[in-house]
């Protein structure tokens, strides 16, 4: 689909709407889509959630004329060691994921998941899935957790413990409660490390974390955090050690994460970008996976062969152009 540019930064776009089954449930998702955006530097993706609003959505949107236009700045290593990523999912299948990972001695499991009421999972459920996971990654990986800051305080204090025993010792624990004074009374009261995310990328303020100690590790994300040089500079102002995590994209905004994990002048975590591993179908030849654990640093590109399996139908293809109309024309008019 050719559509005319929205801003004189994005002068010849060729717009892809992509969309895949996901292998596993992935934060209520069984279904990932996106726009594949072609500008001078190269292929960019905008793929905002759907439930995230046309403001919210400037950021991502940033981020992808960034990719088109610009391109990235210059890596400083060539390869980035990746964690795999475990849904809510039940002891078998998240044992299997583990397994199949390609060599990830990191697993990122997704705890405080909530059904369609609204009930939180049992903590017998997430230890079944630790154990799980500790068998299948063996004695010397490591195990973090994710909540998406769904534990009320009480919560995160009473299953920490059992979650840590289960796991043998936890790396640390994503966002486990959704303010930051939360944050800061479980880094104090528990002996995990705690990383922000959301308390990051969904922010009015990123620097609250820092004031209130509420954070040994941030996580950062390219697209909601506006490109790689947003991100970059937000690392240093930040000054803690820094996790790159995707959005659940395909490879092309996958490159994204790559080439700021690249250019990072510390790593000291293994990143959170191996989530290709998730998706039914991607948009490239080489999808951007791990090998030995670590993803090779590069560019793909999309390829007809792959979107003739990974292509959105025309309906989410139109939604999907609309919304970069509507959010380049807010974010044109905001810079205006
Ligand atoms: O960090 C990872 O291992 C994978 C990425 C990941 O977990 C996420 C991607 C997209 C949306 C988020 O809900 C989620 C996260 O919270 O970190
Ligand atoms: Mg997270």
């Amino acid at each position: 689909m050719t559509v005319p540019p929205t801003s004189p930064s994005s002068r010849t776009p060729r717009l892809v709407a992509w969309s895949t089954p996901l292998r596993t449930r992935f934060r209520g998702l069984d279904v990932r889509d996106g726009l594949l955006v072609r500008g001078e530097a190269g292929w960019a993706e905008f793929s905002p959630f759907w439930e995230y609003d046309d403001a919210e959505s400037g950021a991502w949107l940033r981020a992808a004329r960034e990719a088109a236009d610009l391109g990235w700045p210059a890596p400083v290593r060539a390869s980035v060691p990746v964690n795999v990523t475990v849904p809510a999912t039940d002891p078998r299948r998240a044992h299997d994921i583990v397994t199949s990972s390609d060599g990830c001695r990191t697993a990122k499991v997704k705890v405080a998941q909530r059904d369609a009421a609204g009930v939180v999972e049992s903590v017998d459920r997430e230890i079944a899935r630790l154990e799980a996971v500790r068998d299948a990654l063996g004695p010397g990986g490591r195990i973090r957790l994710d909540a998406n800051g769904g534990w009320e305080l009480d919560e995160a204090l009473r299953r920490l413990p059992l979650l840590d025993r289960a796991a043998g010792g936890l790396e640390y624990v994503e966002q486990p409660c959704a303010s930051v004074a939360d944050l800061a009374t479980v880094r104090r009261a528990t002996s995990v490390l705690v990383a922000a995310d959301e308390s990051i990328r969904r922010a009015e303020d990123p620097f609250e974390v820092l004031r209130a100690e509420a954070a040994d590790v941030v996580v950062l994300k390219v697209q909601p955090l506006g490109g790689v040089r947003a991100c970059l500079d937000l690392a240093e102002r930040v000054g803690l050690p820094v996790v790159v995590s995707s959005a659940l994209e395909s490879s092309v905004g996958l490159a994204a994460g790559l080439a700021l994990a690249a250019a990072l002048p510390e790593l000291p975590f293994a990143c959170g970008l191996a989530t290709s591993q998730l998706l039914a179908h991607d948009v490239v030849d080489e999808p951007l996976l791990p090998v030995g654990g670590e993803i090779a640093v590069r560019r793909p590109e999309p390829s007809a062969a792959a979107l003739a399996l990974a292509r959105a139908e025309p309906a989410t293809a139109e939604r999907w152009a609309e919304r970069y109309r509507r959010v380049g024309a807010l974010l044109d008019g905001a810079a205006a």
